[in-house]
């Protein structure tokens, strides 16, 4: 039995990653990380950085953010604790589904995570307190080339469930879509 299973999602490249348990009188056990299959759907290389975030309050936003070129990385995002709307928007310009979005619940329960190619952005939304989720990088955090866009941009239409709750003020002054240069 495999102990990941890739699943595409309608964003070519963009996958919904889940990862399976077998489970015990113990509890369970899972893969998290495997580099050979994430090898086959693209990963480039190793993991860079692994990074931890708490969000306290429900109906928070982070993101939407990414890397430019030629800092541009793959994420792999998990949620541990708690459960968020997760989404990633494609901004390839060469690709069919530019500007369009894909969002799912990502949770401790359900035992999923999105695997993110260079060329998206990425943000969430928290749907409970206390949520923490850890993020793979294949490419080192590089501040100068922080790229990011509004999560609220009307052209992305991102069907955020909750009210928005809270936003970093760098999170609020993002650029839209239409303001974005590069990839
Ligand atoms: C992302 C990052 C931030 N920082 C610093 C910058 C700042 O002082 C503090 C908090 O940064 P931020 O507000 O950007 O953190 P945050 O909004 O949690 O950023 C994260 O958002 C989600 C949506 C992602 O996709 C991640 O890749 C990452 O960009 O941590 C690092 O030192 N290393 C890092 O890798």
């Amino acid at each position: 039995m495999a102990d990941l299973v890739l699943m595409q999602t309608p964003l070519a490249g963009l996958l919904e990653v889940e990862r399976l348990r077998k489970g015990d009188h113990r509890g369970f056990f899972s893969r998290f990380f495997d580099a050979t299959a994430f090898a086959g759907a693209g990963w480039p290389g190793g993991v860079a950085q692994m990074n931890h975030t708490l969000t306290q309050a429900p109906g928070t936003i982070r993101g939407m953010h990414f890397q430019h070129r030629p800092y541009g990385e793959w994420k792999y995002v998990s949620c541990l604790t708690g459960e968020v709307y997760d989404v990633a928007v494609d901004l390839r310009r060469a690709s069919a589904t530019y500007g369009q979005c894909f969002g799912t619940v990502l949770s401790a329960r359900k035992g999923n995570s999105l695997l993110i190619p260079d060329g998206f952005a990425h943000g969430f939304q928290t749907l409970e307190p206390d949520c923490e989720l850890i993020y793979l990088h294949s490419v080192a955090y590089a501040p100068d080339a922080e790229g990011g866009l509004d999560a609220l941009d009307p052209d992305l239409a991102i069907d955020w469930p909750l009210p928005v709750a809270a936003r970093s003020p760098r999170d609020a002054a993002l650029p839209r879509l239409n303001q974005q240069t590069g990839y």
